[in-house]
């Protein structure tokens, strides 16, 4: 996909997305920076030649005083292009990066929410993907994780999130390409200055990429490769889920987790106990493959606790359930989501969106 121009990257990748999460309102997640600018110009034009709807929102962390009016300018753009644009501001988050990012994620989702929303656009670019292929692998992921963002994903945060997919169309295009066409439109977008701050691993892996234009290129032709094998990972995975797991009760029953390789199994235990735990991420590597082998392994498994879950067999199954308190609300439907962004099949998605369950609300949204 690299090398195409913007607007021609967005078109196509808008397209592969399921019909009815284009039905309802878009949102468009504008910090100001060029990339989501880019974003939301090119949005705006598709959207305006088919007659969907489109918001904005911006988040104003609350951090950096400038914050409000970068806000405010999104906001003035958002008039001239005729579109809503809606602030959200964060009251009283922890300056860390994981809660500023789930403070961010919470608010976007349910600001989505109240517009009957299911579907958030974010800006991240190839650059992005160049930048977290080098991140996690100096965290030592493996070529799963290698393969990068997802052009559509369920937003991390539970139950916030609830019902709303992140599409990301514009994986494809090049960062320097977006900032030209804003050049070539006259839009000004503002650099946090974050994003020069070597304190943070991303910049750091910028700057290791940036002299190096071709460094990008080739790490982004070995993610292609990564994300086409990833797609057959899911399908495979897809396959045994539909046969293999069901919820009963908020609790998460699985079979036959020993009849997978052991790689596979680990990705599907980790999946269903993030899920089971309500929580954004699996656990990570070597507990979760420690856990693999012990019950993979011929050893007498009596359970266990991994990543704020409880697994403990019964009856030749597996259950998996929170570790405290009452089960998580909404785990079937999270479940169903999660399988439908594996099948890779935009039906499957329409069908996971649709359910009512999905829809309801878990969480007061306002
Ligand atoms: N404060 C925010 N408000 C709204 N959306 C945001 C915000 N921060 C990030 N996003 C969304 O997430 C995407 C990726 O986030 P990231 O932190 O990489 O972006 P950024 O460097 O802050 O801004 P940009 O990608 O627009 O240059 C953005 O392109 C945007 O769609």
């Amino acid at each position: 996909m690299q090398g195409l121009r913007p607007g021609p990257a967005f078109e196509t990748a808008l397209a592969a997305l399921p019909a009815c999460l284009l039905d309802a309102p878009i949102g468009v997640a504008v910090s100001g920076g060029g990339d989501s600018l880019a974003l939301l110009l090119l949005a705006q034009r598709w959207a305006a030649g088919r007659g969907r709807t489109l918001f904005a929102l911006t988040v104003d962390h609350g951090l950096r005083p400038e914050a409000r009016a970068e806000a405010e300018a999104v906001a003035a753009l958002c008039r001239q292009l005729g579109l809503p644009h809606e602030t959200l501001r964060l009251e009283g988050a922890a300056p860390r990066q994981a809660s500023l990012r789930r403070g961010r994620h919470a608010a976007l989702a349910r600001a989505a929410r109240q517009r009957g929303s299911r579907l958030l656009l974010t800006g991240h670019t190839a650059d992005d993907q160049a930048e977290t292929f080098l991140m996690r692998a100096r965290q030592g992921s493996g070529w799963y994780g290698l393969a990068g963002m997802r052009p559509l994903s369920l937003s991390p945060v539970w139950p916030e999130g609830q019902g709303v997919f992140i599409a990301r169309p514009l994986l494809g295009a090049r960062r320097e390409e977006l900032r030209t066409f804003l050049r070539a439109e006259d839009v000004r977008w503002v650099d946090d200055p974050s994003n020069d701050n070597p304190a943070f691993e991303r910049v750091r892996m910028r700057r290791l990429l940036c002299p190096k234009m071709s460094g990008s290129v080739q790490i982004l032709s070995v993610m292609d490769r990564f994300q086409t094998l990833r797609m057959i990972e899911d399908a495979a995975l897809w396959r045994w889920m539909t046969a293999n797991i069901r919820v009963s009760e908020g609790v998460i029953e699985v079979t036959f987790l020993t009849l997978l390789p052991t790689e596979r199994a680990a990705r599907a235990l980790g999946l269903l106990i993030q899920i089971a735990a309500g929580r954004e991420v699996p656990p990570r590597g070597e507990r979760l493959a420690r856990l693999v082998e012990r019950i993979v392994s011929k050893e007498d498994f009596r359970g266990a606790t991994l990543g704020g879950c409880q697994i403990r067999p019964r009856r030749g199954r597996l259950q998996l359930a929170s570790e405290t308190g009452p089960p998580i609300p909404g785990i079937a439907a999270r479940l169903a989501a999660h399988q439908a962004i594996l099948s890779g099949n935009t039906h499957e998605i329409a069908a996971a969106a649709g359910k009512e369950s999905f829809l309801e609300d878990l969480v007061p949204i306002f």
